[in-house]
């Protein structure tokens, strides 16, 4: 048994098997594949960082303290049901002797906790009761407490009690026990974790958060995700699935995603952190809408988009904003943002550079300006893909690369409007319409236009405002889920401010 490779002959079920640690990977050869009926394949590779645990003995003895010891040792390690969900697939081997098993054992324990990512021994983790369909602590306790004790993972758990209990308690208790924070619930719950995150690292490096261009410090505690609320939009996006199952086992390997953070400002003063969606007009108009029909549970949100559709609002105004001029990136260069993607890696050393070079001063940043009356404006930090829309509202966005992506619709009637929305539920290009573009960018500013007396009194006097009711002078920000009442708004990209428990959608960073 050498250093880097250990190599024996074992029992798989009643197979012989070739197992051997070689460098960051395990696997098992069968070597009587005719007795081995339903076997597909002669030979079995994981990686060693995707091993949960390992232990002696028989897979049901694993919660209970082995008195003789065992010939025997068991391998949980993650196996892919589809291409984005994970399970935890079990493995026992038959050693020849209780000491080959054991050495069997210690070995692959220390590999585990060697090779690669950090894992986390202690959590904090919020539970939210009243999230999705009320299933958190159900979730919680039935699939996901006995994975993490199974990977020997310390458990704090907190179920809160009422809005924000989770953002206040990561603002007051000492954290530096943890090594992350997680919620089972929504996007609403993940947005008190992300606040609670990104104060309290501003707090502890004196870091005053609420004036605008403040650079902020980034996040060191890792937040983990697991799904139980309505849309759960954020695990969607850097998951590719939303599983609890495959959530937990992201976290217990200690996968870490870095993501960008979009800072909302009104009048130069901090109004919310926010990862996915900045809306305002469309869909600023439907949180708003919805908020009257919260009784409809989550069809409120269908009912009020088809309102709001009806009412083809639009709303005038100037967005301006700082494109991220960058060669390696376009929201129309049809690339996807996918784990280890190189546009993100490769960031960190061009916004360093670059902010070298800046020194920092927005005023020698030139700013481009477009005017006019807009159906929406929208900010996205990432693609924003959920399982309604698998690609999202920018499927190219990136999830760490320091920008995000500005997609204005601009005055156009209902039909139009609705063929760019229903082009984000096929495979069609929902840019690749005359009255909708999209820009890359470092930051915006949006100045609502002030209507006069005249303007204002024409306003859509229409069939669909008399049933819709008169649209308002301006619409509200939807930010992440938030309504934020003010029309005035300036947006920063923050980059890699946080860190997830995760490692962003597996697969080809090509759509073609
Ligand atoms: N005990 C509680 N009572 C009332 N509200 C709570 C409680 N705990 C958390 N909340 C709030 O509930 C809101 C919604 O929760 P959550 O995001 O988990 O579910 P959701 O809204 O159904 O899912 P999604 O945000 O993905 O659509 C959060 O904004 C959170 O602040």
């Amino acid at each position: 048994m050498g250093q880097n490779r250990l190599e024996s002959l074992l029992q798989l079920r009643s197979c012989e098997v070739q197992l051997t640690l070689s460098g960051s990977n395990l696997s098992w050869t069968f070597q009587k594949r005719r007795f081995c009926w339903g076997r597909e394949g002669p030979s079995v590779s994981i990686p060693v960082n995707e091993i949960v645990a390992v232990h002696q003995g028989d897979r049901k003895e694993q919660s209970k303290t082995i008195d003789a010891p065992s010939n025997r040792f068991t391998v949980y390690h993650i196996s892919r049901k589809s291409a984005q969900q994970w399970i935890l697939e079990v493995s026992t081997f038959t050693a020849h002797s209780c000491q080959e098993a054991y050495d069997w054992v210690t070995v692959l324990q220390d590999r585990i906790h060697s090779n690669g990512a950090e894992r986390p021994r202690k959590l904090l983790i919020f539970i939210n009761p009243y999230g999705g369909r009320g299933k958190a602590a159900r979730i919680y306790s039935k699939k996901i407490c006995p994975l993490f004790q199974l990977a020997g993972i310390e458990q704090d758990v907190i179920e809160t009690k009422r809005a924000n209990h989770a953002r206040d308690y990561i603002m007051e208790t000492d954290l530096w026990k943890y090594d992350g924070v997680v919620c089972v619930g929504g996007d609403g719950m993940f947005s008190e974790l992300l606040h609670g995150v990104v104060r309290r690292a501003q707090m502890e490096s004196k870091v005053c958060e609420k004036k605008e261009g403040a650079t902020l410090t980034p996040c060191k505690l890792r937040i983990g995700i697991i799904p139980a609320g309505s849309t759960d939009c954020v695990c969607f996006a850097t998951v590719g699935i939303n599983d609890p199952v495959t959530s937990a086992l992201h976290i217990i390997i200690g996968d870490t995603q870095p993501m960008d953070v979009c800072a909302s400002y009104h009048s130069g003063e901090l109004m919310r952190y926010s990862v996915s969606l900045i809306g305002y007009g469309f869909f600023g108009d439907v949180l708003r809408e919805s908020e009257t029909m919260r009784f409809l549970g989550p069809f409120r949100y269908d009912l009020s988009g088809f309102k709001m559709v009806l009412s083809n609002r639009s709303y005038s105004g100037t967005v301006e904003f700082l494109e991220a001029d960058d060669d390696r990136s376009s929201p129309r260069d049809n690339t996807r943002c996918r784990t280890g993607c190189q546009v993100c890696s490769e960031s960190s050393e061009r916004r360093k550079e670059e902010s070298d070079a800046e020194s920092h001063c927005c005023d020698s940043e030139i700013w481009q300006k477009i005017s006019g009356s807009f159906v929406a404006i929208n900010v996205t930090g990432m693609s924003s893909a959920c399982p309604k829309s698998q690609d999202g509202l920018s499927p190219t966005a990136h999830l760490a690369d320091g920008t995000a992506d500005l997609i204005l619709v601009r005055e156009c009637n209902m039909f139009q409007f609705l063929r760019h929305l229903k082009r984000h539920t096929n495979k069609k290009d929902q840019f690749a319409l005359p009255y909708v573009e999209v820009h890359r960018i470092r930051a915006m500013r949006f100045t609502p236009e002030k209507l006069d007396e005249e303007k204002a009194t024409c306003r859509r006097k229409d069939f669909f405002s008399s049933i819709c009711g008169m649209p308002p002078e301006t619409s509200s920000w939807n930010c992440d889920g938030e309504i934020l009442d003010c029309a005035q708004l300036s947006v920063r990209v923050h980059h890699q401010l946080i860190q997830l428990f995760a490692r962003g959608i597996e697969g080809t960073s090509c759509s073609r």
